[in-house]
């Protein structure tokens, strides 16, 4: 057992002393803690009082348990405390209660309490809340009266008037509307504040919030609604100067604080007088790292959500937000300084934390040892830390100010001038326009080099509809880079432009680490339990990602065949998501349903707004009210227009029987139908065909029955000619002829969707199709993305913005499309040479060769 400290360090503390001489007979910690339980209200101070002994006897040296060692016993003395408060309370207004634990009111713990790192000499931060349904008052009597009664009651038992000793010193003054109400109000009445009423600081404090006594699972639950509260989807740079006036306030609010508040100390070599917590390289810096990140990442990492500073810095490391070497040091020096933190407050415990002089001194040297040289190692820490906090609040928007506005035109002119005055007729309030004056003229700037007339204002439009949104130009002047990920998008790409305007805050997905998993971009879409929210998070999840995958593209980052891959992924994470969703929403633990995915989702091709072609098919044995609910939720998950748009598109219509059949299909009857009704259409449509999502087992067993279809011998013969049917029918009413300089590359005449066909209809004669065929297509995929993503479709080429026109080398488009066409039409015309050019009659189901 580690010996904490000798006895000579125990008696140079008058605090330690006196409890040694009080308490000669030492318990162990367990052994107090056991005593909780039955212990009455006039014992706890007791109790407290040799907990803190023992500690300093046997817990000082090791810090990684001080904090969490505090905390749980704090936590059980208050949940003690809440019981006897209650049978106090029930008593006097004749409540019917039960023997033990009260349901209904819960009590949060936050600041250090709630992150796991109470002190010897902490005062601790409570706010209180009941469930209305369950609280076992009846509403005659006043449940918030109640309610608050018992919390009066508890902070009577735990901080006794009149009394020499206390347990905990309690603050109440964090709870909602704090000045108005007694000190608990309903869970609803909580949730409905915080997020309309709330100010930001309310939410900084919930950061740490942790149920610590009462009905743990109604505090939880509240916890779980306010998430999205606290942890908000997007990056968020306003919330630097929210995290700074918390801090301030809850110093200046705090009456006991008052020497707190001088101006923090600069970094000297002599450590005595040196606030641990709030001078410049100590404690709050080191929060103030962890909690701003936190902040910033935490609605996209829910890792990131975690009340303990020192969990926190480790995380932030693993999500690589800051580097591990950044995340040891500064838990080192956290630990450093708060284990001399606990030293000071031992001297008396008295709630101090400025490095004493005098006994106090030798006494807190004493207790961590008297180390050698205290002072050099608390100073070279500070620097340290200090450093890295510099770093965080570096301003980092650089300057350019060349801002000539004598080339634009009168309307360009106003709108120059309003960025350049920081965002005057955006919202930006005029208290704070001066932090985007500079972000302004860097806009400004930009856009003047595109030499476009309409660009200032499209991108001003942009900007206007943000609504009142400072926290975009906040995020924008942090990082005036993103600027260039927003102008091109909107001055360019109509498709582009749109998703930005659903979802504009997309564009701190730059900011992320790059080479992380979209599955773990995608964590954030089921953090909250909520249907609605969950699609909400859905479309933002599927904006972020081809947003970003769109501009990558754009930037030369990523190929076309690249790109076509990532919007594969993009779309079955979207259906593995969708899938979750459905199930939670059914309350099933899955579905037994797997995904098959035709067309450009088969061949791994899709392309910007691509549609998903999906049948979704069931086990035979699936209730079939099951099966439809879960297709009907599948298609509102993904295609219901919400603010942020759709996920997807769906066409289903490749089902067996077509619009007609049931939406979800069974095994069986899909088996039946291929082999026994089915069209040689619908085998074309097959051909590309593979499992996208769900049940996995399922999905293996529809594999084996298309493969079983594809392979089954056919009649040749009989296949082209109704192949050729279909074509002519295809050609008829949606292809069409195009001159080589026109962009249309799916609908043309020997085209893409044409290519398609051929490759389909070789497939299903299990023929390896010409060579000429993969190259051809591969260039029509890649057009077909510029197309979309430029929105040129059906314009000529000499229509294609300049500043990708060598990108697409758009000189030699025309004539390669020429002989692309040219290609394609001939490879159609030699598979369908023997079928007459006349029309044959309406085909029937398949015809299988006699065996
Ligand atoms: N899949 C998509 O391309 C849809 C993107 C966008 N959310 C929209 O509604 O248009």
């Amino acid at each position: 057992m580690p010996a904490a400290f000798s006895n000579e360090a125990l008696r140079q503390n008058p605090y330690l002393s006196d409890l040694a001489e009080r308490f000669p007979n030492s318990e162990t910690l367990e052994g107090l803690h056991s005593r909780l339980a039955t212990a009455e209200a006039e014992d706890l101070p007791q109790i407290k009082g040799q907990f803190s002994l023992g500690f300093a006897r046997t817990h000082f040296q090791d810090f990684d348990d001080m904090g969490r060692t505090w905390t749980v016993f704090a936590d059980a003395t208050i949940d003690r405390a809440l019981q006897l408060a209650w049978q106090i309370v029930g008593k006097r207004h004749k409540l019917v209660l039960p023997e033990t634990s009260v349901p209904g009111l819960f009590i949060l713990g936050l600041g250090k309490l709630g992150g796991f790192d109470l002190n010897f000499s902490s005062d601790i931060d409570l706010i209180a809340f009941y469930d209305a349904e369950t609280l076992p008052v009846p509403a005659h009597k006043g449940q918030a009266y109640i309610a608050s009664e018992v919390c009066k009651r508890l902070t009577q038992i735990l901080q006794p008037r009149n009394a020499p000793d206390f347990v905990w010193r309690v603050d109440w003054r964090l709870r909602p509307e704090s000045s108005g109400t007694g000190l608990a109000i309903s869970s609803a009445k909580a949730e409905t504040f915080y997020f309309f009423r709330s100010l930001p600081w309310h939410r900084l404090a919930l950061m740490k919030a942790r149920v610590v006594a009462g009905d743990v699972e109604a505090g939880q639950a509240l916890l779980n609604r306010l998430e999205p509260f606290i942890w908000r989807r997007n990056l968020d740079f306003t919330t630097l100067d929210e995290l700074a006036a918390l801090k301030t306030r809850i110093n200046n609010e705090h009456p006991g604080l008052e020497t707190e508040r001088a101006a923090p100390d600069p970094i000297t070599d002599a450590a005595v007088g040196f606030n641990l917590k709030l001078g410049r390289g100590g404690i709050r810096e080191i929060e103030f790292i962890a909690n701003a990140q936190q902040l910033i990442h935490g609605g996209k990492r829910p890792d990131l959500r975690v009340t303990n500073t020192r969990a926190a810095l480790s995380n932030l490391a693993q999500t690589e937000l800051i580097t591990q070497q950044d995340a040891d040091e500064l838990r080192a020096h956290y630990a450093y300084f708060r284990k001399v933190e606990n030293a000071v407050q031992m001297f008396r415990n008295e709630q101090t934390h400025i490095i004493p002089d005098g006994d106090a001194n030798v006494a807190m040297r004493a207790l961590i040892g008297d180390p050698e040289n205290f002072d050099k190692e608390i100073s070279t820490r500070r620097q340290e830390v200090h450093a890295r906090f510099s770093t965080l609040f570096r301003d980092n928007a650089q300057t350019e100010k060349t801002t000539n506005l004598s080339t634009l035109d009168e309307h360009a002119t106003l709108i120059a001038r309003s960025w350049t005055r920081g965002f005057q007729d955006h919202g930006v309030p005029a208290t704070s326009r001066h932090k985007y004056q500079e972000l302004g003229h860097n806009l400004v700037a930009r856009v003047q080099r595109l030499d476009r007339p309409d660009a200032f204002e499209r991108i001003d439009s942009f900007l206007k509809q943000l609504g009142r949104s400072e926290q975009y130009f906040a995020l924008l002047s942090r990082h005036p880079d993103l600027l260039d990920k927003l102008v091109s998008p909107l001055l360019h790409s109509p498709h582009m432009s749109e998703i930005l305007a659903q979802s504009p805050h997309i564009i701190d997905i730059f900011l992320s680490p790059e080479d992380s998993e979209l599955r773990e971009q995608s964590e954030f879409v089921l953090t909250s339990p909520d249907y609605e929210h969950r699609l909400e998070a859905l479309r933002r999840f599927v904006n972020e990602q081809l947003f970003l995958n769109y501009t990558h593209f754009l930037d030369g980052k990523t190929t076309a065949r690249g790109l076509q891959q990532k919007l594969t992924d993009i779309a079955e994470e979207t259906l593995t998501l969708s899938l979750r969703i459905v199930a939670d929403d059914l309350e099933v633990e899955s579905i037994p349903m797997t995904i098959l995915g035709l067309g450009k989702m088969g061949t791994r091709a899709m392309g910007p707004k691509s549609d998903l072609d999906l049948i979704f098919l069931f086990a035979d044995d699936c209730d079939p009210d099951l099966a439809a609910k879960a297709v009907r939720r599948m298609r509102t998950t993904l295609t219901t227009k919400l603010r942020e748009g759709i996920a997807y598109e769906l066409d289903t219509r490749l089902r067996p029987s077509g619009r007609s059949g049931p939406p979800a299909v069974k095994l069986s009857a899909f088996h039946d139908h291929h082999m026994n009704r089915a069209h040689s259409w619908e085998h074309i449509a097959l051909a590309p065909a593979r499992i996208v999502g769900g049940d996995e087992v399922l999905g293996s067993k529809v594999m084996a029955i298309k493969k079983e279809i594809l392979t089954r011998p056919r009649d040749t013969a009989a296949f082209k000619a109704d192949a050729y049917v279909m074509f002519q029918r295809l050609a008829e009413e949606r292809l069409k002829e195009t001159p080589p300089d026109i962009w249309r590359t799916k609908l043309r005449r020997g085209g893409l969707m044409e290519a398609d066909y051929i490759h389909a209809c070789f497939d299903v004669l299990a023929v390896k199709p010409p060579t000429e065929l993969a190259p051809i297509m591969e260039n029509w995929n890649e057009s077909i993305i510029w197309e979309r993503l430029l929105g040129l479709t059906g314009k000529p080429v000499s229509e294609t913005p300049a500043r990708f026109a060598q990108k697409i080398s758009i000189e030699t488009l025309p004539q390669l499309w020429a002989e692309q066409d040219k290609m394609i039409k001939e490879l159609t015309a030699k598979f369908f040479a023997d079928q007459k050019m006349s029309k044959s009659p309406a085909p029937g189901p398949v015809i299988w060769r006699k065996p």
